[in-house]
């Protein structure tokens, strides 16, 4: 069975901004806002874009299967232990290596990203409910607990923090309690609790490890994580499940991922036996036949300077559709980063600039070299303001993700007493 992973070309536009908030010039601020909208409404586009691939038949089992008898061999779950190890392994950085870290500006970018995609779901979530209504979060494949000061400037009540990496999740609970000391110090500290545990999310049932198995949770979140239970059908279901099972209706899930769709474009730019890409910053090499790659377990070798390496698998967005559908998940929103960024940089502007997620470079001080051949490009070489951008090998490295967004559906239960989702067509 030959599995699409292809789509059309996305485009290519550079991150760049002023990064200060004045209005008093006209700039690429301007510009930027103008795709903004477009970019709303192509995003509304691709949506129903995602949906028509689909397809009606909502039977991903049979797929996989045949895609396991095309390809002689059913795939497991033999990568997990290698996941953790590599985590467990990684060193946390002190400030000031990240500070000389080829990739701070992508790695603050990144973070800025989140933080809008949290801040956007939270409000939706709250402006459905009433002040000082309960919200529950829980942080699937939370890592060392890099969302642990979003979830608290969300004002979110309680927190649940589970990753495969044992040394992550206790570095986790560490940076918990020293928020919450912070918290209790001051007269005006929100204070939120939280529970830990490590745990494998694509093979074990989260909720019969949490305190309140009965726990009705408001959002679920998972960043930069979700890829790597695409290595099998049951691992995929497993965590689409652990991400469903427990949200309210109208509750959402949400992630960072990255698109299949873009790797396998640079895949085919680099060559027709092509089998890696990368630069300076990252490389992706697939090990395997790249013309019949199977619908789980597209596994690849993922680099990224200081922070990854380890294998990965390809997310096949037609076939996540489904199963979240199955289990009550109605997709809301796909976007690239690059399109996030244009579509949130109007609300989310001083927040980049306070998060540091952008390098400010003086075009006249890049007149050679490649690497920000494209501030040149817009602003010439004279002297002038900073322009807020990425350097190219850091935006290409950034742009292989995307943002993605699911709504938990209203249910009802037939006889026997199997959920029957309500969705919004
Ligand atoms: C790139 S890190 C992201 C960490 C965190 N979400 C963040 O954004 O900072 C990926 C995380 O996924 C975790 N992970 C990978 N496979 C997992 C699995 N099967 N179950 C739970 N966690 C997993 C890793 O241990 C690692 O902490």
């Amino acid at each position: 069975m030959s599995i699409n992973y292809e789509q059309s070309t996305t485009d290519e536009q550079f991150a760049s901004t002023k990064l200060s908030d004045d209005e008093d010039s006209e700039d690429t601020n301007g510009k930027t806002s103008a795709i903004a909208i477009e970019h709303s409404a192509a995003n509304r586009r691709r949506l129903e874009k995602d949906e028509a691939d689909v397809g009606t038949d909502p039977d991903v089992e049979a797929d996989a299967e045949a895609d396991a008898d095309a390809d002689g061999e059913a795939s497991g779950a033999a990568n997990t232990h290698v996941v953790a190890h590599h985590y467990n392994e990684l060193k946390e950085a002190g400030l000031k290596e990240r500070n000389k870290s080829k990739i701070f500006f992508m790695r603050n970018f990144n973070n800025w990203i989140k933080s809008q995609l949290i801040n956007e779901y939270m409000a939706l979530i709250k402006h459905q409910k009433r002040v000082g209504d309960a919200l529950r979060v829980l942080d699937m494949c939370c890592g060392k607990g890099g969302d642990l000061l979003k979830w608290d400037k969300a004002f979110i009540s309680h927190l649940i923090c589970t990753d495969i990496a044992e040394v992550s999740v206790e570095q986790c609970q560490r940076r918990y309690q020293d928020i919450l000391q912070r918290a209790e110090k001051s007269k005006f500290g929100h204070k939120f609790t939280a529970e830990f545990f490590a745990c494998d999310s694509t093979m074990v049932r989260l909720r019969e490890r949490y305190k309140d198995a009965s726990l009705q949770l408001n959002l679920v979140s998972c960043q930069f994580a979700f890829h790597y239970c695409f290595e099998s059908l049951q691992q995929a279901d497993c965590m689409i499940r652990n991400a469903a099972e427990c949200l309210q209706p109208g509750g959402y899930f949400i992630a960072t991922i990255p698109d299949a769709y873009e790797i396998i474009r640079r895949l085919k730019a680099a060559g027709p036996n092509a089998r890696s890409f990368g630069n300076d910053v990252y490389n992706i090499e697939f090990e395997c036949d790249t013309e019949t790659l199977p619908l789980f377990g597209a596994k690849y070798q993922f680099h990224l300077e200081g922070v990854v390496d380890c294998p990965e698998f390809l997310v096949h967005f037609p076939t996540l559709i489904k199963l979240g559908r199955r289990h009550g998940l109605q997709l809301v929103r796909r976007s690239t980063f690059a399109d996030y960024f244009k579509e949130t940089l109007p609300q989310g502007r001083q927040l980049l600039q306070r998060m540091s997620g952008l390098e400010s470079i003086q075009a006249h001080r890049y007149s050679t070299g490649e690497q920000f051949e494209h501030v040149r490009r817009l602003l010439g070489t004279q002297r002038g303001r900073p322009l807020g951008t990425l350097s190219k090998n850091e935006w290409e490295a950034t742009t292989l993700y995307l943002v993605c967004a699911f709504k938990k559906c209203k249910n009802s239960w037939d006889s026997n007493g199997k959920p029957l989702f309500e969705f919004d067509d």
